[in-house]
């Protein structure tokens, strides 16, 4: 469904992707895992056309996207959860979703839909957000997404300084997802959080895909974790 192939990108002259190569496919969770400063943000960013690509392809559903700007990457399909949440914080929770809905492709995520998924949402309509916990900042962030109707969702550690309670209630929100059969791309840090939603584990370093198995062959492999995820 997504398909990277060779991509190379970075910031200005700093080079960060040397060929990544991956094959997200549709009904089903890849997660990308890698140490700090592996590239894997760098991928979803590029992916999204925040950052340009230097060389190679990005196709969704056979269809090349390279070159497409943000919005247009949305609006073929892509829902995107940065690593920054980037929610407004001067609007409301229903300003901010409000805002995603009439951007969006039409499907079953609505107002309605969203605040059945996340009930916590539909108590803080009226705040601000600003004013939202990290874990309800995650949650609005998710959302958000939804709410374009993706046929893709990819999330940047969607766990990063989140509660163990709030992590555990983002697990079994994103597990609901994908019993849906909503194809997704996960990026963590969070080993255990992320193996156990993937279907499907690419691990980066320095740039490059360097491993792709399954969820249960990197959890039985210590000295693949150690070697690339320092786990
Ligand atoms: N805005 C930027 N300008 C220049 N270099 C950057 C920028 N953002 C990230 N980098 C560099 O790109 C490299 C890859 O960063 P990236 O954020 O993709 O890593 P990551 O695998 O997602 O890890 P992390 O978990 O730390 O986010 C790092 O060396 C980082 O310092």
């Amino acid at each position: 469904m997504l398909e990277l192939k060779g991509v190379e990108s970075g910031y200005g002259d700093t080079q960060v992707l040397y060929g990544i190569d991956f094959n997200a496919q549709a009904g089903r969770v890849l997660a990308v895992l890698g140490r700090n400063g592996a590239g894997k943000s760098t991928t979803l960013k590029t992916v999204m056309g925040l950052l340009p690509l230097k060389a190679g392809t990005i196709s969704l559903d056979g269809s090349v996207i390279n070159g497409t700007a943000p919005y247009d990457v949305a609006r073929a399909g892509i829902g995107y959860v940065p690593e920054t949440r980037d929610i407004f914080p001067s609007l409301t929770v229903r300003e901010n979703l409000d805002l995603a809905a009439s951007r969006g492709r039409t499907g079953d995520w609505t107002m309605q839909t969203v605040t059945d998924l996340f009930p916590r949402l539909g108590e803080r309509m009226d705040n601000g957000g600003q004013q939202l916990s990290g874990g309800e900042q995650q949650m609005l962030s998710i959302a958000r997404a939804l709410l374009l109707n993706p046929r893709l969702l990819i999330l940047d550690e969607p766990t990063e300084g989140l509660a163990p309670i709030i992590v555990k209630l983002i697990h079994d929100k994103l597990q609901e997802l994908r019993s849906a059969g909503l194809s997704m791309v996960l990026v963590e840090q969070n080993f255990g959080f992320a193996t156990s939603l993937a279907d499907d584990v690419a691990v980066v370093s320095k740039g490059q895909v360097v491993w792709t198995g399954t969820p249960s062959d990197i959890r039985k492999n210590t000295e693949l974790q150690h070697k690339w995820l320092g786990v």
